[in-house]
Parts: C-alpha cells; structure tokens; sequence
C-alpha cells in the first residue's frame, strides 16, 4: 500500500502550468527519486506536497497521505503534518539556520513546537540525535557559523527525523557540498532509512545517486513525467528518448556500466 499518493497534481504560476498533471505513488520504507534536468519541476512538486509552495504559485489535484489530501488542509493542520509525519531537507541547508542562535536552539525551537518534554528531556534527545548522524553531541552549544556544511546538513537530517516522520523529502540535499560530504550524506541517509523504515523522496539531478540508492524513480520533463518505475529496469533499459539522453549525459554512469568485470571497455 503507498503512504503518499500523488494523483493529477499540477503546479500553477501566473501565466503558465509549472508542473502538468503528475501521479505516483510512494510505499512505506522506499527511496523514491524524482529526477530530471533543472527547471523540470522537481523542487515546485517537492514544495506542493507539503503546501510550501511560494505565494505565487498554487497547486491543484491530490496528494493522499492515510486517507487525506494534504493540498487542502489547513495551515495549521499541515503545519502539524510537516515535520512530524513529513520532513524536509533541502539543498539550502544554510538558509534553514538562524545565525545567531545554537545548534541546541533550533532543536529546541522544533521540539516545543511539536513535543512536550522537559528541557533536560529536550536536551538529552537532540544530543542523542546528533550522535544517530555521527556528529558530537559537543555541538549542541555551537553556532552555526561553527560548523562545516556537511556537518550542518547532517544537523537538519537529525532535526527532520527526530520524530520519526514516514516520509522525508530530500531536495538535492548534498548538491551544495563538495563529494566526500555528498558521499558521507547519502551513506547516512540509508542508513537512517534502514534504522527509522521513512520513505524517502529524492529529488535529484544526479543519476549516479540514484543508480545507487534508489528503489522507485520517475523522471520529469518540462512540467510531465515521462517515465517511472523500478530504478533498476528504467536505467538499464529507459523507454522513452528523454530518459535515455539524461542516462547518456552522466559519462560516468555510462562508462562504468561499460566496462567488463574487468575494467575495461568492451
Ligand atoms: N516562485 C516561482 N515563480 C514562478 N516560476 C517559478 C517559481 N519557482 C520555480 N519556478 C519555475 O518553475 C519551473 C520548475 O522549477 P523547479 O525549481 O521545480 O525545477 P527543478 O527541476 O527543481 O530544477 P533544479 O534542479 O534546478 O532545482 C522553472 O521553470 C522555474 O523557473
């Protein structure tokens, strides 16, 4: 059964349909990715399943999580939904920090509007979530100056999972960090998935992730998808012409499926 079916949602600017009647469903437990090249509509659709679509942009159709369309809920509603069933990450991680307020602060901020737990409480769980991501719990009374980008990121992984959502929206989470953090996050990222059993959804531009990681895939094109299914079959045998162009635009993808178990070309 799927945990968050999406059927016929579109994504409307002032003058023209951003993303065109899409439907997919994600199960429980899956890594889903949503790839395509940039200004697909990707991020827009990651930001209407969970109303964080800017003032200038609506959504219409259906997003069904446990039975409800999370597109017409209320703000408050779906302010409880986000962050306690649906979580998100995105590539920004920088712009979801206060400057001037400690690590421990945002998991403060986050546990009071969700939890009640006291402040020992509070503070014993966010230094237990630090640790889940590999980082000290020393951090807690840091800034976020302080910390390296890939540190920060892992920090907003700790915060969005800390309740344990069903389902965590990754936006290119590890495209602003350089490859060893990229490679670090997505190891823990899978982990974490292996730990918790979230869904996550993966939107991502990079194939070579994916080849990796992901179960599901369904790849966008101006607005459309024009193609889904098992990650495996899809990138080993695409149907249709804009997938397989995208599969032939990532040369390491292509180079290593080309090679014997050798290493060498055939
Ligand atoms: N606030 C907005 N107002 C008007 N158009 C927008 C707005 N945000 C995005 N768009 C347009 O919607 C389209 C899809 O953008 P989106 O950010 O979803 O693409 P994407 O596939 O996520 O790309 P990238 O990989 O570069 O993030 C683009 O043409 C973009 O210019």
């Amino acid at each position: 059964m799927s945990i968050l079916a999406v059927r016929q949602l579109s994504v409307w600017g002032k003058e023209k349909r951003i993303v065109d009647s899409i439907s997919f469903d994600i199960h429980q437990g899956e890594w889903f990715a949503l790839v395509g090249q940039s200004g697909s509509g990707k991020s827009v659709t990651a930001a209407a399943i969970g109303q964080l679509l800017p003032p200038n942009l609506y959504a219409t159709g259906d997003v069904r999580y446990r039975d409800k369309n999370i597109v017409t809920l209320s703000e408050t509603a779906i302010r409880q939904l986000r962050g306690k069933r649906l979580s998100y990450i995105f590539q920004d991680y920088q712009g979801s920090f206060t400057p001037f307020l400690t690590i421990g602060r945002h998991f403060e901020e986050y546990q009071r509007t969700h939890l009640n737990l006291s402040r020992a409480a509070r503070k014993q769980q966010a230094e237990e979530a630090l640790r889940s991501v590999g980082l000290s719990e020393q951090l807690y009374n840091r800034y976020p100056f302080q910390l390296s980008g890939g540190q920060l990121q892992r920090v907003s992984i700790a915060i969005a999972l800390l309740l344990k959502p069903d389902i965590l929206v990754a936006d290119e989470p590890t495209t602003a960090l350089d490859s060893v953090s990229s490679f670090q996050i997505l190891q823990l990222l899978s982990r974490l998935q292996d730990e918790t059993g979230c869904a996550i959804l993966f939107i991502t531009h990079d194939l070579r992730h994916v080849k990796k990681y992901a179960d599901q895939i369904a790849v966008m094109n101006e607005g459309a998808i024009v193609e889904s299914g098992a990650a495996k079959k899809i990138l080993g045998n695409p149907s249709h012409p804009y997938t397989r162009t995208l599969i032939r635009s990532m040369p390491t993808l292509v180079q290593r499926d080309a090679l014997t178990p050798e290493g060498v070309l055939p």
